[in-house]
């Protein structure tokens, strides 16, 4: 099992940051939330901060747990766990995806998201925001 840490972040808009991973990627081509796998004896909060950094070149400060969801992707099983985050500061720089957004809730559907990352989509179209 891979444990993956995702952050759902929020601008002062309301609007979620989702990223697309690139094309020689596992999953390429498909929308997640930031984030990557977890590494030994690391908490899932200072994952998303160093991943965040390291893959956008922006801070992040996350804040609550969303939601856990464990996906068999066939070769792989995931445990992945999402986190809410506040966007910090810096200009984003993609350096590992091929795209970005900032979507309202209400506009999720309309992309393609990893398997894994379906459910929470499917919670946070219903939220307010
Ligand atoms: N970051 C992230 N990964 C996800 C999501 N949904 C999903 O299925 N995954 C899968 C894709 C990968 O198989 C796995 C790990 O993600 P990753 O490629 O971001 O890991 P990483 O940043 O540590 O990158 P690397 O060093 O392995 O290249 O989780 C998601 O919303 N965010
Ligand atoms: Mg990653």
């Amino acid at each position: 099992m891979i444990e993956v840490a995702a952050a759902i972040i929020e601008d002062e808009e309301k609007r979620l940051l989702i990223a697309r991973r690139a094309a020689d990627k596992a999953q390429g081509g498909m929308w997640e939330f930031p984030g990557g796998k977890l590494e030994p004896g690391e908490t899932p909060e200072a994952c998303l901060k160093r991943e965040l950094r390291e893959e956008m070149r922006i801070d992040i400060a996350p804040y609550a747990r969303f939601g856990v969801n464990e996906h068999d992707y066939g070769t792989v099983r995931i445990r992945l766990i999402a986190y809410k985050a506040t966007y910090l500061r810096g200009d984003i720089r993609l350096v590992d995806h091929d795209a970005y957004c900032w979507v309202a809730r209400s506009e999720l559907q309309h992309y393609a998201f990893a398997p894994a990352d379906v459910p929470f989509v499917r919670r946070l179209s219903e939220e307010s925001g």
